[in-house]
């Protein structure tokens, strides 16, 4: 078995090899290349060191012209750092590259992973459910969840060090389900920890599949013991997502029966609303469909809040002076009153968000995408070979020259006057550019606004960011997370 494997790698890199120098205009190539295998011996070891060569490909690519070429056994793949050529790529190629595959048995043709086709039709039906009278009606529940967390984090106060990580994402995992799904799962810590365990899981195995180059055949994958522990991971993701689906189906089916207006969840329609209305009564989604975008939903809308919210109380907590100003603003806005934040409180809590958008610019949860390229694009130093995959290294746009010689400070101020921040709109790509941009961006800056400005009002963080060490488990992500400390604020 393994040597007809080495026989099949051995073929297809030399063809590869082969192929790869036809275009004379392409991106200049990544030293260090082996024959056959390309730079895919550069993935080998953990999560942590392909992090580090990940920020090595982003330098390098900022410092030949924004765009350098790699290989990876047969294929190749382009890495781009220059923002206006990311939405270039972005807008022209629609289709994600063959990597997001991976994913597909957990969450299929969801938005994030969906095949062009089916994204287009699917992304149209499902905005609305992002739209701002949507997201308005979400705040009751951003603001029952923020202040659950600052009890939740009571029994840290004044003990040292602990891992805030384990709060913020079992809060944004019931947030989520709370506001798009309309479940609610406060109760279930068993149920909560369980799933949070299988996608973080989920996150290591895709990452682990990746490094192992002869894993990406799907044939050879199917008999792999890494295939095994997928199944066990998403027996429990999707029993969950499925439970979910069947309870809501009955509920939306028993109202409709007796022509009732549900008597619970938010006066808008939710996600979850609208898919088992699109789904009911058009016809235009099945169960299965269904649950691929849940997953999607639970996946994209949970993991990702609850990294920002980490990164940035970690953040704030090392930098005391942004600390007091977050704090000045809140006094501004609130006085000593702890009363829910309002959507009017929301506009006004401007540092706050220049602090968000900042934690996201030093560490982009959503680190680097791919695209799969059905043309050849021409950018605008070189172009790119159609077939190939680009992948649009979002950390490396974030520290690209547009953004000064203090671009790997952490500066909330720079948000706050365009003269400070760099002329090109698409200098900050941490939701993405473009058509195929995140969907929740304003859900998770309106549910990140509400939860920092009820944090911040009740405790005092302290931390230190250059003690933590991350990793690339598809998402940017803690190796330990023992990095704050809380006290309890006296007005
Ligand atoms: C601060 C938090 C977030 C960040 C930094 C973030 C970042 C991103 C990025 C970079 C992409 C593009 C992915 C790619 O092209 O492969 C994306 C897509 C997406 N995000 Fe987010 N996201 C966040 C929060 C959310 C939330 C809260 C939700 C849902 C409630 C969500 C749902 C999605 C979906 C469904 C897509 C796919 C969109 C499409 O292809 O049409 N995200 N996000």
């Amino acid at each position: 078995m393994l040597m007809v494997v080495i026989l099949i790698c051995v073929v297809f890199g030399l063809w590869a090899w082969y192929l790869r120098n036809n275009n004379k205009n392409e991106p200049p190539a990544m030293p260090g290349a082996l024959p056959v295998i390309g730079h895919a011996h550069l993935l080998i070891g953990d999560s942590t060191k392909l992090w580090a060569y990940f920020k090595e490909l982003s330098h390098i690519s900022l410092n030949v012209g924004r765009a350098i070429t790699t290989y990876i056994g047969p294929r190749t793949v382009y890495v781009i750092t220059d923002p206006d050529d990311f939405l270039t790529v972005a807008n022209t190629c629609l289709q994600k590259d063959g990597f997001y595959d991976f994913a597909k048995p957990w969450i299929g043709e969801g938005l994030v992973t969906g095949t062009v086709s089916i994204w287009k039709v699917h992304r149209k039906l499902l905005n609305p459910a992002f739209s701002q009278i949507v997201l308005d009606s979400y705040l009751g529940v951003f603001n029952k969840q923020s202040r659950r967390l600052v009890k939740d984090l009571e029994v840290e106060v004044g003990k040292g060090s602990f891992d805030h990580w384990i709060y913020t994402r079992h809060n944004a995992l019931e947030t989520i389900c709370l506001t798009a799904l309309g479940v609610d799962f406060t109760d279930k810590n068993v149920l909560n920890s369980k799933y949070v365990m299988a996608t973080e899981q989920m996150f290591n195995l895709i990452v682990d599949r990746f490094q192992k180059v002869w894993l990406h055949s799907h044939f050879i994958y199917s008999w792999s013991s890494l295939k095994k522990k997928q199944d066990e991971y998403l027996k429990i993701l999707h029993n969950l997502s499925y439970t979910v689906l069947q309870k809501r189906k009955a509920d939306y089916l028993k109202n409709r029966n007796n022509n009732e207006e549900p008597t619970q969840g938010p006066k808008f329609k939710s996600f979850m609303d609208i898919l088992l209305e699109l789904s009911i009564e058009k016809g235009a989604f099945n169960d299965r469909e269904i649950r691929e975008h849940m997953d999607t939903i639970i996946v994209s809308g949970h993991d990702t809040s609850a990294s920002v919210l980490m990164y940035s109380m970690l953040l704030v907590g090392s930098y005391p002076k942004v600390q007091e100003r977050i704090f000045e603003e809140l006094q501004d806005v609130f006085g000593d009153d702890d009363r829910d934040v309002t959507k009017h409180d929301l506009s006004q809590l401007c540092y706050l968000e220049a602090v968000l958008k900042e934690t996201i610019r030093i560490y982009p949860i959503v680190p680097v995408i791919a695209r799969h390229l059905d043309r050849d694009v021409k950018l605008r130093n070189c172009t790119l070979t159609g077939g190939r995959t680009c992948c649009m290294f979002i950390y490396g746009v974030h520290r690209h020259p547009m953004w000064g010689p203090d671009a790997e400070k952490f500066k909330p101020e720079r948000w706050l006057d365009p003269a400070t921040l760099p002329k090109c709109p698409n200098a900050f790509a941490g939701f993405g550019l473009g058509k195929r941009s995140c969907i929740g961006k304003w859900y998770a800056i309106m549910s990140l606004k509400t939860s920092l400005a009820h944090l911040f009002r009740h405790y005092r963080l302290r931390g230190d960011h250059t003690k933590l060490e991350v990793k690339i488990d598809v998402m940017l992500k803690p190796v330990s997370g023992y990095h704050i400390a809380i006290e309890r604020r006296n007005k």
